[in-house]
């Protein structure tokens, strides 16, 4: 039997009168406990929009989101933080006029904060103890020799280590990661796909938006594939890659190109 850790349950976003999550019947999917979940699709599939209904950033018009049987869709965001579950963002967020590892300590003693109140909360300075774990998140990054510079020099690849850094730190029960290769060169992607092997080892649950689909498939154990903010296809990589559907609505698109 799975432990299921997720569930997303009939779950529908409409945007005015478009529908972006939901088709005909409501999205649902479950995510097991310690999985490599890859949410895939074409563009405008509704994979972010899936991201914000399970972080909080959005309220879904119908439906419900669950985290170990607890409806997360009726709390706000840094409250189902707070629970456990980090995500970074197709665009990484950085305070621009803080150092990097700065960036990192924003938020990592008291998530449940917010991000302003832990911004002042730096004035106090962050215990020897904080900034040790905050260099470790850098380190396994890539990042162990940029702590100090403004993350104005960061390229956009080293932007998106950092997201990744910032949530290393706060060590998530669960982790949504939203296209984490976009803009990363090619080193950085070895490095990530070693530190989200590990973190599958660790029993960390992962949620991966990705279009890079050979990174994702190779890392994986589950795929979800949207079409329209519907459903197309779920299984194992290997069944994913062969699916007569998934080929023709994406894989074979992607393959033309
Ligand atoms: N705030 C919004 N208001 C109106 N429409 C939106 C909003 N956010 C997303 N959409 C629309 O919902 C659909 C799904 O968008 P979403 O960003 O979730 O797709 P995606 O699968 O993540 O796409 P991509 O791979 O291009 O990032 C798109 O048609 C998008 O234009």
């Amino acid at each position: 039997m799975n432990d299921i850790i997720l569930s997303v349950e009939n779950a529908v976003m409409d945007f005015g009168g478009f529908r972006a999550v939901g088709g005909d019947h409501g999205l649902s999917f479950k995510v097991n406990r310690g999985g490599l979940l890859g949410l895939i699709g074409p563009n405008g599939a509704g994979k972010s929009t899936t991201f914000n209904l399970i972080s909080g950033v959005l309220k879904p018009t119908k439906g419900r989101v669950e985290m170990d049987g607890i409806e997360l869709s009726t709390l706000k965001a840094a409250d189902i933080a707070a629970k456990g579950l980090g995500r970074t963002f197709q665009t990484p967020r950085a305070f621009p006029s803080l150092s990097v590892i700065d960036n990192v300590l924003v938020g990592a003693d008291h998530p449940e904060e917010g991000p302003i109140a832990a911004l002042l909360g730096r004035w106090r300075g962050p215990d020897k103890a904080l900034r040790q774990q905050a260099e470790h998140a850098l380190e396994r990054v890539g990042l162990a020799d940029r702590l100090h510079d403004s993350v104005a020099n960061l390229s956009g690849g080293e932007l998106r280590m950092l997201e990744v850094a910032r949530q290393l730190n706060r060590n998530p029960r669960i982790l949504l990661l939203d296209e984490p290769t976009a803009g990363v060169d090619p080193n950085l992607q070895v490095k990530l796909a070693e530190i989200l092997t590990q973190l599958h080892a660790e029993g960390t649950t992962l949620i991966v938006v990705e279009h890079n689909l050979a990174f994702l498939l190779n890392l994986a154990d589950r795929i979800v594939v949207l079409q329209n903010g519907a459903l197309l296809a779920e299984g194992d990589p290997d069944s994913i890659r062969r699916d007569p559907a998934v080929i023709s609505a994406y894989l074979g698109a992607e393959h033309e190109t």
